[in-house]
């Protein structure tokens, strides 16, 4: 379902040594006795997913739809990415959801984005969805606090029924308040960390509700789950990817550039970011994940990934199918000189230039990786995601770096909250 070539020989890179660490960090990972292994519930989760918590999802979705006109979503990180990188790369470039809007809140701090929030949807029925997994991330919790007044000041006591949240099953602010107030609730696994929870509640409620088809994303996970399970070096493209990519990065090349000629995948390369910036950027190691988007970044970044510092390889999501496309015509005068494109479509101009790009990089000394994907829609978004976080595990493990915390994360926060005087800072 997913094919990975490499600019260079693969059976290089597995030396039987090679395939020795990859023998053994496969059987860590499904006896679930490697490092961090009480965070890999996502590993089996979609083939364990039962038909009443998908009908719960569904319904829910459908009873909000069905009161409002738009659903706000609130979280950060991987309380967030996942759901807009599926319903980015599903929805429409325009016109995007006519009948029914998600949109998103809590994702940075703008009093700006939060007063324009409240104006837009002035005139619109409104549902949240909070989601924090520890309930306690201030970005969200923030956002929270003003749309929690804002929809209690609009619908009084209605408001409680409008309100969704997504958090830890015990413990957090999050938690106690919705028990407070009665908000139907969803559970984020324990042994789900943020970055790998795109298939539980948390990416499921707002990709139903945005009208999308949660099924065939579970059942595009789940065979991605079946498939990629085998030790077949030969066949698995999760552990061929994370050994070439882990094999450069022994190479001097650190940065990671993930490519693509589909911009409705943009926010499928933000998620790639975070699940693989903060599984492995630790103990002063780890691959630093950049993204581009062609041909736009052609003209801007393209100049330095021919010719800057040589520390890059790139990789890029090829997408075979497109979802629509045109043809160059021919046009009587050629005044604007194309008449030579004639009868290529821009999806074959676009599968040429990848050609084209990657040729050149390569000679200009930028290794390259391609993940190659049938099309874009439900079933493949929840193959490829599937795909990466598996292989965001191999890679991680290369590096002898536990996949499945953060710790790096809590510095910065300390820091702030020390100038903010939080309590106990
Ligand atoms: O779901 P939560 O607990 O609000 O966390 C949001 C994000 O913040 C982080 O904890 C980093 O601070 C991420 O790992 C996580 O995805």
């Amino acid at each position: 379902m997913i094919n990975v070539t490499y600019s260079g020989n693969v059976q290089d890179i597995l030396t039987d040594d090679k395939k020795e660490t990859l023998k053994s960090i496969h059987e860590g990972l499904y006896a679930k006795n490697g490092e961090g292994n009480d965070f890999l519930g996502w590993l089996d989760w979609p083939s364990g997913l039962s038909e009443p918590f998908l009908n719960d999802i569904k319904q829910t979705a459908d009873e909000i739809r069905s009161k409002s006109d738009v659903l706000i979503v609130i979280g950060i990180g991987g309380s967030y990415l996942g759901a807009k990188a599926v319903i980015e790369a599903l929805q429409p470039y325009f016109e995007k959801n006519p009948n029914f809007e998600v949109l998103f809140a809590g994702h940075q701090v703008s009093g700006a984005y939060l007063k324009q929030l409240m104006a837009y949807v002035e005139d619109k029925e409104v549902a949240l969805n909070v989601i924090s997994k520890s309930g306690t991330t201030t970005e969200p919790a923030l956002a929270f606090r003003f749309l929690q007044q804002y929809m209690e000041d609009r619908y009084g006591k209605e408001a409680d029924s409008r309100i969704y949240v997504t958090t830890d099953a015990e413990k957090g602010a999050l938690r106690t308040l919705a028990e407070e107030k009665g908000y139907k609730r969803f559970v984020v696994p324990d042994d789900v960390g943020g970055r790998y929870s795109v298939f539980t509640a948390v990416g499921l409620l707002p990709i139903a509700a945005a009208g999308f088809d949660v099924e065939q994303l579970i059942q595009g996970a789940k065979d991605a789950e079946n498939e990629l399970s085998s030790f077949d070096l030969d066949q698995n493209p999760a552990i061929r990817y994370g050994a070439i990519r882990h094999q450069l990065f022994e190479q001097g090349y650190t940065n990671e550039v993930l490519a693509t000629f589909e911009p409705k995948l943009n926010f499928v390369q933000e998620w790639w970011k975070q699940l693989f910036g903060e599984s492995e950027g630790k103990d002063q190691t780890g691959i630093f994940p950049i993204s581009v988007v062609y041909t736009t970044d052609l003209h801007s970044l393209g100049q330095y990934i021919q010719d800057g510092k040589r520390n890059l390889f790139e990789s890029f999501i090829v997408v075979d199918e497109a979802e629509e496309d045109l043809e160059v015509f021919e046009k009587e005068n050629n005044a604007d000189q194309l008449n030579y494109l004639a009868g290529l479509s821009l999806h074959e101009f676009n599968l040429t230039a990848y050609k084209g790009v990657s040729e050149a990089h390569l000679s200009g000394g930028v290794p390259q990786i391609g993940v190659h994907v049938k099309k874009v829609d439900e079933y493949h978004l929840g193959y490829l995601l599937y795909f990466y976080m598996l292989s965001c595990a191999y890679s991680a493990y290369l590096l002898g770096i536990n996949p499945f915390n953060q710790p790096g994360v809590e510095d910065y926060k300390t820091a702030i909250f020390k100038l903010l005087k939080k309590p106990g800072y």
